[in-house]
């Protein structure tokens, strides 16, 4: 815990410093180097002063120097969209695949490879762009601001009030209370109990303290970790503190170490599942070319006039409209949300992540309850009803907000002083002298008090966590006379609390200690020896959705965890109340010499963790992830913020702190829980269409190379032309964007959507066979019927037979392997009819159509059509066949290689 010490030397923002000010108005040019010029210095190089600056000044400023936005999370123009578009890995082997065209002056396949890759990418980042602008709007509605002091004028006296964090300029006055967010980069003026996260700027995970200095520290600077400046990108953990803005923007540190790019996170479901299977693809896709010129080398004689086609192929092989398709199916999803649930994804991919949930850990306070507690009594350490007690947690809540910086209460804060009121009790008979805020760590908040006349004695009082109270108690307080605390009244009080705590009730833990008074600041060390007073109980109601939202969870296969920092009994309690069977109450104390696997193994049967710091609600997280769970985790206060960093998926409630807020992926922006459970089924939706779009493109894809590399050996002419491969794929990706939109099928939402690379290699390669052979029967038909009808031009009819039975075989494909229902169950005409329809009326039209002979194919003779139906017929039926099997065969009743459970 930090030491609340006033600032040594002249506090800068007291009025007398007011004059020192002398006339600067304007921030002097240069960069400042905000940790080593003393606090009055600083002011008046950037033309600021105790009092803050005027709304005027401000208003010229932000004019003149920007807004307060880091660049790099400003919205994305279209253009550099469309750049960001063209890393994609598929697109860069497509680029380096078109490039070998090129460079074998195969123009005709280098342009249509272009015409795929700048489709692609326009209709990607087209998509994308859309979505983005819906998320900005909602974003709104969630917003994160600052606190400022400003004057209206510069003879008027300073108003405190929030303006959007993009308005601070450098000069500003920001107040910061728990939970903020550092809008920019402050040098502090003024810090109580001040400890700030900087997990994002320097990976370390635990608060670090910060206070006021006036000049530097002694002794070598530490550029890093100057204890006088907040850096925007910070949050803070406990405490409050005024602070000089002195960078922002793009001036600030966390924008020079993050230009240009995204934040880091861990690897997600997301990146394992899509990624790793692009990643799959893309190794094939680049063995390809080289095994075709092999064969054809090795069995043909041919020479690298067979590159074309080779690269053909591997353009064959590819899924290029993936990224598209993700976009599109996340984009969508996402945007439906919003506009149903009031759910915002901030990243697109965490809605995938969202449908990958297998477990979901919640904080309790909050989250399942209100977080609207109201005391219930307040009693003695005997158990009898003793208004005493609620008067030192009065005080203790009282002095504790009036001498912080910025006076937030907590709603037990605000509960115990309501309670106060109506009980007629005046914390103001006493002269508040130092505080030490409430810190999640050592769960407790501490007032240093003294009665006005009573010179020779300080009181300290505390209230917090009944363990850790009783643990700094060496007396209590007995009918108006204090004994010693034995371990024997110790383990009674406890035993008292948990019956309480096993009642539903919320419980403050209250003690006080006369001091002799000091001249140096209050520190933790100082509150030891205490008498403990008694107890305040309170009750904080369930969240209405709560129950329904539970239940919904458990329906759908999500294991709910709750890690709460309060007492075991009560978590249980709540849990009990909301239909959650809390099985064993762990404690983080149980479990803090375990990690990695252990870990997971101990919380995996447990249903509540209480008593966890946030440290151990981040580390039960990334255990449970390490144990291949895809894990969500859903908070809403400063002790959730490192977990919701560590899970796959962090989600908060709309009444989150603004840093929880902004360190979540998911913001539910309505008071309804159950809007998780709509989040979750759009998630598990768009991973259905990402999934049914790759079995149906890898599969036919896959079968059509097969055929392809088969054929190239067996006949004497190439079985297809680069430029047929290519229109033809052109078709196959127009048809498939259809499955973006496709319905999600009735029960598709069942099970958490996983993509399973390994499942999923297994099963295109078991339906790319299917489609090989398709292809071969047919090639056995072209075969007979060129040899039945004479005069029929083999290598044009080849192509143009070929290329119609692709086409309507890729018809039935999407038709029966995509996420719907059963064909037969189908009643509505959807976007994937239609397309199917198009796909084969250009697969049967076009090769008898006048454009036939620019792509070297005429039209086969009848005879062909009739064999090709019966092909068809026994393809259709195996495929069926295959995919009933499968399905039973992977999970029952779910969906083959994509949305498996
Ligand atoms: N303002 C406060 N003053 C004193 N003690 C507090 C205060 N707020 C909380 N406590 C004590 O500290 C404990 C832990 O609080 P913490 O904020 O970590 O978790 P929580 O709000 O109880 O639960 P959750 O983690 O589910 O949100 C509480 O159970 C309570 O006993
Ligand atoms: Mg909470």
């Amino acid at each position: 815990m930090p030491e609340i010490t006033a600032a040594p030397g002249a506090d800068p923002l007291s009025p007398d410093a007011d004059a020192a000010r002398a006339g600067a108005a304007e921030p002097v040019g240069g960069p400042v180097e905000p940790a080593t010029l003393t606090a009055l210095q600083l002011m008046r190089r950037l033309g600021s002063g105790p009092r803050g600056l005027t709304e005027a000044q401000a208003e010229e400023r932000l004019a003149r120097f920007g807004e307060n936005t880091v660049p790099s999370w400003r919205p994305v123009s279209w253009p550099r969209r469309f750049l960001g578009a063209l890393r994609d890995p598929f697109t860069t082997v497509l680029l380096c695949l078109g490039l070998v065209s090129a460079a074998v002056a195969s123009w005709g396949t280098a342009c249509v490879i272009m015409t795929l890759v700048v489709v692609s990418c326009a209709l990607r980042s087209g998509g994308e762009h859309q979505a983005g602008r819906a998320m900005a709007a909602l974003q709104e509605l969630v917003a994160t601001t600052a606190t400022v002091q400003r004057r209206p004028d510069g003879d008027a006296a300073p108003q405190v009030r929030e303006v959007p964090v993009d308005q601070l300029v450098v000069g500003d006055l920001v107040r910061l209370g728990p939970g903020d967010l550092v809008p920019a980069d402050l040098r502090l003026l003024r810090a109580a109990g001040l400890t700030v996260h900087q997990a994002a700027l320097t990976g370390e995970s635990v608060p670090v303290p910060k206070q006021a200095l006036d000049a530097p520290p002694d002794g070598p600077p530490d550029a890093s970790e100057p204890p006088h400046v907040c850096f925007q990108g910070s949050s803070v953990a406990t405490g409050s503190g005024t602070g000089l803005v002195v960078a922002t923007g793009a001036d600030t540190r966390f924008a020079a170490a993050y230009r240009g790019r995204a934040r880091r996170r861990g690897e997600t479901a997301f990146d394992r599942s899509v990624h790793g299977i692009a990643w799959t693809l893309i190794r094939f896709m680049l063995l390809t070319p080289p095994l075709v010129l092999m064969a054809n080398a090795a069995l043909r004689g041919r020479g690298l006039e067979t590159l074309p086609f080779a690269v053909a192929v591997a353009v064959g092989l590819t899924p290029e409209m993936l990224p598209v398709i993700v976009t599109t199916a996340l984009a969508r999803g996402a945007a439906l949300l919003a506009r149903t649930s009031g759910v915002i994804v901030k990243r697109l991919p965490a809605l995938h992540d969202l449908g990958a949930i297998d477990v979901l850990c919640l904080d309790k306070t909050g989250t399942l309850t209100q977080d609207r507690p109201v005391v219930v009594r307040s009693t003695g350490p005997d158990g009898t009803s003793d208004p005493e007690v609620l008067h030192w947690a009065a005080v203790n809540s009282f002095w504790t907000i009036e001498l912080a910086e910025l006076p937030v209460p907590d709603a037990l804060d605000e509960a115990v002083l309501a309670a106060a009121d109506e009980q007629g009790t005046d914390p103001l008979e006493y002269d508040g002298i130092a505080a030490l805020p409430f810190d999640p760590v050592v769960r407790m908040s501490t007032a240093v008090v003294r009665l006005p006349g009573r010179h020779g004695v300080h009181t300290v009082v505390v209230k917090g966590a009944v363990e850790d109270v009783l643990a700094r108690c060496g007396r209590v307080r007995a009918d108006g006379a204090e004994t010693a605390l034995d371990d024997a009244a110790r383990e009674r009080l406890l035993r008292w609390a948990a019956e309480e705590a096993a009642g539903g009730l919320r419980l403050l833990a209250v003690a006080r200690g006369d001091r002799r008074p000091r001249l140096g600041g209050y520190a933790d060390g100082d509150v030891r020896g205490l008498t403990f007073v008694g107890f305040v109980a309170l009750s904080d109601a369930l969240a209405p959705s709560a129950e329904d939202a539970l239940r919904v969870l458990s329906e759908r296969g999500v294991a709910v965890k709750v890690l709460t920092g309060d007492h075991p009994g009560t978590a249980a309690r709540a849990c009990r109340d909301l239909g959650l069977a809390p099985g064993e109450v762990l404690t983080a104390g149980r479990l803090a010499g375990l990690t990695g696997p252990a870990l997971a193994e101990a919380v995996e049967g447990a249903t509540v963790v209480a008593r966890c710091t946030a440290q151990d609600k981040a580390r039960i997280v990334t255990a449970l992830r390490g144990a291949g769970h895809t894990t969500g985790f859903l908070g809403d206060g400063v002790n959730d913020l490192p977990a919701l960093h560590a899970a796959d998926v962090g989600i908060c409630p709309r009444g989150a702190v603004p840093v929880a807020r902004e360190g979540a992926d998911v913001v539910l922006a309505e008071k309804d829980l159950t809007a998780i459970d709509r989040a979750i089924t759009a998630g598990r939706n768009a991973s259905g269409s990402i999934g049914a779009y790759l079995r149906i493109t890898l599969s036919s894809n896959l079968g059509n190379v097969i055929a392809m590399l088969a054929a190239g050996l067996l006949l004497p002419f190439l079985p297809m032309l680069p430029a047929q491969v290519l229109v033809q794929n052109l078709c196959f990706d127009a048809a498939q964007l259809s499955l973006a939109f496709d319905q999600p099928a009735v029960g598709a939402a069942r099970r958490p959507a996983v993509l399973r690379p390994r499942v999923f290699l297994r099963f295109i390669t078991a339906f790319g066979l299917i489609n090989a052979t398709a292809d071969l029967a047919t090639f056995a038909v072209l075969a007979f019927t060129a040899k039945v009808t004479a005069g029929t031009d083999s290598p044009t009819m080849f192509h143009a037979g070929w290329f119609t039975e692709n086409l309507l075989t890729q018809g039935m494909v999407m038709l029966l392997l995509r996420t719907g229902r059963r064909a037969a169950e189908r009643r509505t005409v959807g976007p994937v009819h239609l397309a199917v329809t198009a796909l084969a009326v250009v697969g049967l039209l076009l090769p008898v159509s006048p454009l036939a002979p620019v792509l070297a194919m005429s039209a086969p003779p009848p005879l062909y059509y009739l064999l090709l139906s019966v092909v068809l017929t026994v393809y259709g039926a195996a495929l069926a066949f295959a995919r009933m099997r499968y399905a039973r065969r992977e999970n029952g009743a779910g969906e083959p290689g994509g949305s498996v459970a």
